[in-house]
């Protein structure tokens, strides 16, 4: 039994053909311990789709390493759930005939009761066809597929995008009963940070193909603060991620170096206003397992 689901070592992937220079993710390093919620963000371009398949073993690196339930992509597929932004099903198939796949590539492992009941949640017709199904309906019957498999690690790219506001609210107190009961650890891109406050415990955030921070989401929120005060008030010896001047108020989110100036109050910021703030402010230095020093503050 390992106790890293995922674990990456200066990985990067370079689309097209050598020269061509399009690197999709570069010099990303971090670990992602077992039985964690993990938020994939990051703006759009930033790598997050890229990092999901090179986890998946859909796409090989172009240089570094990527681990999955401490061995290689391809060797844990059997134990891994992935569903990609796309949701790729076969059309042809009746949602009874996709469940009825899923069962017969995972023999052993397979939880009809799981995968019935979330394609039930739905109110979806058995003997429909994929191709006739809504978006957000595939999203369902995707869902249902990869948790029907009872994976250890569950790979979800943007899984809630083309959800309705109850299907979301539904599927993902699915998935947070499956991380709770089976200790499954589920790693999750998405564009809506609010909704990941308070399902996720871990937090990957990435821009420009980088990993900017990466770590426990308790920690990441313990090590900043957002303040404010008088704008004379001199930050420089703290990292600034963002700060703002208006007449004379000075607002910032930094990562404290030492004591902070007795003129400012603060506290943790939420996690969307960390990430919001990491988000408006690309060159700010972030914090990942590959750049320890800057870790503690
Ligand atoms: N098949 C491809 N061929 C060439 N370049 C690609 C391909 N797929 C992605 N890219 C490029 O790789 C970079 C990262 O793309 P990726 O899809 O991983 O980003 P993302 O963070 O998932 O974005 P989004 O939030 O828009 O889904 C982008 O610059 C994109 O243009």
């Amino acid at each position: 039994m390992t106790d890293t689901a995922l674990e990456a070592a200066a990985l990067g992937l370079r689309y097209g053909r050598r020269g061509a220079d399009r690197w999709a993710l570069r010099d990303c390093s971090f670990r992602l311990p077992t039985g964690r919620v993990c938020a994939v963000v990051g703006p759009n371009g930033a790598g997050k789709s890229t990092l999901l398949a090179l986890a998946a073993g859909l796409l090989p690196p172009t240089e570094g390493t990527v681990t999955a339930l401490a061995t290689t992509p391809a060797a844990a597929r059997p134990r891994v759930g992935f569903v990609a932004q796309a949701k790729p099903l076969y059309p042809q198939l009746t949602i009874a005939d996709t469940l009825a796949m899923g069962a017969d590539l995972n023999p052993g492992r397979w939880d009809t009761a799981t995968a019935t009941r979330i394609v039930a949640g739905g109110d979806l017709d058995p003997t429909a066809r994929v191709r006739t199904l809504s978006g957000g309906q595939r999203t369902r019957v995707a869902l249902a597929l990869a948790l029907g498999k009872r994976p250890e690690l569950l790979l979800l790219d943007e899984p809630m995008a083309d959800l309705d506001p109850l299907a979301r609210h539904e599927l993902m107190g699915a998935l947070m009963s499956q991380a709770a009961g089976h200790g499954t650890t589920i790693v999750m891109s998405s564009h809506v940070v609010a909704e990941l406050e308070g399902s996720c415990d871990h937090l990957l955030l990435l821009g420009a193909g980088q990993v900017r921070l990466a770590g426990e989401i308790d920690d990441l929120l313990a090590a900043h603060r957002r303040v404010q005060g008088p704008a004379s008030t001199a930050l420089d010896t703290h990292q600034i991620v963002e700060s703002r001047t208006t007449g004379r108020q000075l607002t910032a989110l930094l990562r404290p170096t030492g004591p902070l100036p007795g003129a400012l109050t603060g506290a943790p910021p939420t996690l969307e206003e960390l990430v919001l703030a990491y988000l408006r402010s690309p060159q700010a230095p972030g914090t990942t397992p590959a750049a320890p020093g800057k870790a503690a503050a």
